[in-house]
This record gives structure tokens, C-alpha cells and sequence, in this order.
């Protein structure tokens, strides 16, 4: 047998820079937040204090990549202004509890011991107060994903107010805060509230000229010369911004469309190879969702309306969808919900933007009903739940054929409206 893999890539050059935790060397199109998040913590190198900042955007907004740039750029200037500064980066994705963020704390500033799980958590604390103290000067601990930690608010309290109630004396702490939910901040208490967000920098979704430029400068770095075509960047720019202005989402596509030509052995990256790339990407973001996390609850209401969609006889309104779930429910023996629990979950599902609910008007006899539909193609749904050997079982014997004529009368409609 010949060997299955290609011979040498001519498409990609390097591939370091998609993957994750990549530190880019320049952060583009950040200017004004860059301005902004420099002057909060201006009162760093100037002596006067440790600040707290709270940073806010969406996923893949540049929160991270724009923190690590200043960060760097503040120790450099506290260097020149021979002001003694310790950064901590804690990622409270990994530990969502003030006792995780301690431990690893304590980890992180004794690197020769060992800061057991059940150390008790006083402990902890005097002896990350300790070391502090000992290094003195200005403290800033980041904490990436904040939100992770819940309600448990004793570290966002405590850390600022060490010096000034008197456990830490030669040093002072800061806490710049990130997060990409934005109700998190709602849901503190008002006392952490008005410390940690003193200030407050928001990040938004990049637009397409922002994501050219992002793209453009990975392209660089990743592809081989006069392999894009013209129109690559500026239409995977376009598709991205359209969806969610998230660049690790707008990398991605560039990297599976470059991984697409690669594949079918083409020297060069077309627009088709970006198309292509949006739906695998598309495919495989909604099958994460479905699986990771759905509560099998609300994989039963998404499968129930996945039917009534590609039923040409069913009306995928909410009363129908429960009378279906139910049946589903008994077909692969789960628990029923009440009525209010399965629109509590159909919102979920439209908050995942899985589902889109459009009004419908009940005509003579007055008032309104909401009819749902899929924002993706019922197939990728459908193929999601055959992986699952349970949920299977729910589906009619019918569905393939109900699939089909879904997509010939979808396809129909297409051509008869463009004329072809
Ligand atoms: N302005 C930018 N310049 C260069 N690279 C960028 C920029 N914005 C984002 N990136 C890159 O895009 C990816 C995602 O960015 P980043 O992790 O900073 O986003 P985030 O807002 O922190 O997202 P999340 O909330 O999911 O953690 C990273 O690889 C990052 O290097």
C-alpha cells in the first residue's frame, strides 16, 4: 500500500500560530482599548497604587491576547520607574472556587513546596500573604474567566482590602478581572461590585476590516507565499463578522480552509475552500453545543422540534413541540417536564443559537403564537443524536425519508426563487 499521507505542504508554512495559547507578537486593531486599559493601570508605574479593572467582551474579542500585551508592556515601564511589580495570571476556568485560586496561588509563589488539596484554607492564606510581603511592591493577580468563580466572592473581597486592613504591609494587590459573561457583573454583590469594577474597559466584536487586518497578519505568519487567493481573507472577514466578530472563530475557518486544499492536494486556498470550511466549522460547533452542554432534557425538546421542522404535516409551535417531547420522553424512557419547563429549555436552546422563534398570527380569531425553526441543517441535528445510543430510539422509522423530502422541497424552493 503507498503511503496515505501527502508529501510536502505547500499550503501552510508554520501552524503554531492557531493554536491555542499562541501569544501573537502584536495586537492589531486595539488601540483605543490598549489606551484605555494602559491608563487604568497608569497608577502602577506612577507609584500611587494597584488598581482594579474589570475587562468585559464577548469570546474571542482579543480580552486575553490585549491583557497579556499590556501586562508586558507594565512591567517594562515599572522596571524603567524601579517600582517592584508581581503579576499572578490565574485561570479560573480550571479553578472556580477561592480555595483552587489559593491553592495554585500558593503553588505558584513556592515553587519548592507543595500546597496540598485539604490544606487548611488560613493556611493559604498567610502564607501567599507572606510571600508578598516579602517581595513587597505592587501586586496584580488576573483573573482570567472570573465569572467562573460563581458566587463565591471572598477572593474579590479580601485581595484588595489586604493592605488596608492590615494583612499585607509591604505589598498591595490589584485584580484585573476578565470575563465574557455579562450578567456576571449584575450578580455581584454590591460591595465587590463597586471595588472591582472600579474600572471597567468593554471589548467588542471585531467588524471585517478589523478581522482583515487579524487575518492578514496570521496569514503571513502561517501560509506560504501567493497561496491565498484574493478573496479569502476578505470573505472569511465577512462570514465571521456577520456571525459573532470573533477572531479564534475567524481563525479557525482560515485554518480548515487552508486544511481543505491541503487535503484535495490544491496549491492554492480558494474561495469555495472557505465555504466548504464554514459549514465543517459550523457542523462541528453545533455538535459540541448539542453534545457538552445540552441537558439530555434539552436534547429531547431540540429533538421534538427537529422533527416537527422536517415534517411537512407539523407546526413547530410550542404546544406541538410538548405533545412530542412527551411522546419522545416515553420512547426512550426519560422523565417529563412540565409545559413551562420545556419553554424554558426552547429559550435555552434559542440562547445557544440553535433555535429561532418567529411570530405567527393567528389571523381572525386574533393573538399571536411563536413558531420555531433550526438555525442549522436539520441533518447535522439529526446525525448528532444517531451517535447517541439512547436518544436514538426516539427517532420514527420515517425520519430519513422526512429528511430528504425536507431538503428536495428546501432545495426546490432555493431554485425556483433564484429562477434556476
Ligand atoms: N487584536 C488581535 N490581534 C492579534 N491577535 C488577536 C487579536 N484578537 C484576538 N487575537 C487572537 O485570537 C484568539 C482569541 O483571542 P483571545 O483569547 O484574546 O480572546 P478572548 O476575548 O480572551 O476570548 P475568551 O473570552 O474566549 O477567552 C487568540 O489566538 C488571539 O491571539
Amino acid at each position: 500500500m503507498d503511503s496515505p499521507f501527502k508529501g510536502s505542504n505547500h499550503v501552510f508554512r508554520d501552524k503554531e500560530p492557531f493554536k491555542e495559547g499562541y501569544t501573537p507578537d502584536e495586537i492589531l486593531e486595539r488601540e483605543e482599548e490598549i489606551q484605555e486599559y494602559a491608563a487604568a493601570l497608569q497608577d502602577i508605574p506612577d507609584g500611587f497604587g494597584a488598581p482594579n479593572v474589570f475587562i468585559y467582551g464577548q469570546t474571542g474579542v482579543g480580552k486575553t491576547a490585549t491583557t497579556q500585551k499590556v501586562i508586558e508592556f507594565l512591567e517594562a515601564e515599572a522596571a524603567d520607574s524601579g517600582v517592584a511589580l508581581t503579576t499572578l495570571t490565574v485561570n479560573c476556568n480550571k479553578r472556580t472556587s477561592t480555595y483552587k485560586v489559593l491553592q495554585y496561588l500558593a503553588n505558584e509563589l513556592y515553587p519548592d513546596r507543595h500546597f496540598k488539596q485539604g490544606t487548611h484554607p488560613d493556611t493559604l492564606w498567610d502564607r501567599i500573604y507572606e510571600a508578598l510581603d516579602e517581595v513587597g511592591g505592587y501586586v496584580i493577580v488576573i483573573l482570567d474567566e472570573i465569572d467562573k468563580l460563581g458566587e463565591d466572592e471572598e477572593l474579590l473581597y479580601d485581595f484588595p482590602r489586604a493592605k488596608a486592613i492590615g494583612e499585607l504591609e509591604n505589598a498591595e494587590v490589584g485584580i484585573v478581572g476578565i470575563s465574557n459573561n455579562f450578567k456576571f457583573r449584575e450578580t455581584l454583590s454590591q460591595r465587590v461590585k463597586s471595588t472591582l469594577c472600579e474600572k471597567e474597559i468593554q471589548f467588542s466584536p471585531y467588524d471585517a476590516n478589523e478581522l482583515r487586518s487579524i487575518l492578514s497578519y496570521y496569514a503571513d505568519l502561517t501560509f506560504r507565499d501567493g497561496v491565498l487567493s484574493e478573496d479569502v481573507i476578505p470573505l472569511t472577514a465577512a462570514l465571521t463578522a456577520q456571525d459573532s466578530g470573533d477572531a479564534r472563530m475567524a481563525l479557525d475557518l482560515l485554518e480548515t480552509a487552508g486544511d481543505i486544499a491541503r487535503h484535495e492536494d490544491d496549491d492554492r486556498v480558494l474561495e469555495d475552500h472557505v465555504r466548504i470550511a464554514r459549514s465543517e466549522v459550523d457542523r462541528a460547533n453545533t455538535r459540541d453545543i448539542i453534545t457538552e452542554r445540552l441537558t439530555s432534557q434539552m436534547q429531547l425538546v431540540l429533538m421534538a422540534t427537529t422533527l416537527l421542522v422536517i415534517d411537512p404535516d407539523g407546526e413547530a409551535k410550542v404546544k406541538t413541540i410538548y405533545s412530542l417531547y412527551k411522546d419522545l420522553c416515553d420512547r426512550v424512557d426519560a422523565d417529563t417536564l412540565s409545559e413551562s419547563r420545556v419553554r424554558d429549555h426552547l429559550d435555552t436552546l434559542e440562547m445557544f443559537g440553535l433555535l429561532e422563534k418567529g411570530e405567527h398570527n393567528l389571523g381572525r380569531r386574533g393573538g399571536r403564537s411563536y413558531i420555531y425553526s433550526l438555525v442549522d441543517e436539520p441533518r447535522i441535528i439529526v446525525e448528532t443524536f444517531r451517535e447517541d445510543e439512547r436518544l436514538k430510539q426516539g427517532f420514527p422509522s420515517s425520519v430519513d425519508s422526512l429528511l430528504g423530502s425536507f431538503e428536495d422541497s428546501s432545495q426546490s424552493h432555493v431554485q425556483s426563487e433564484f429562477n434556476v
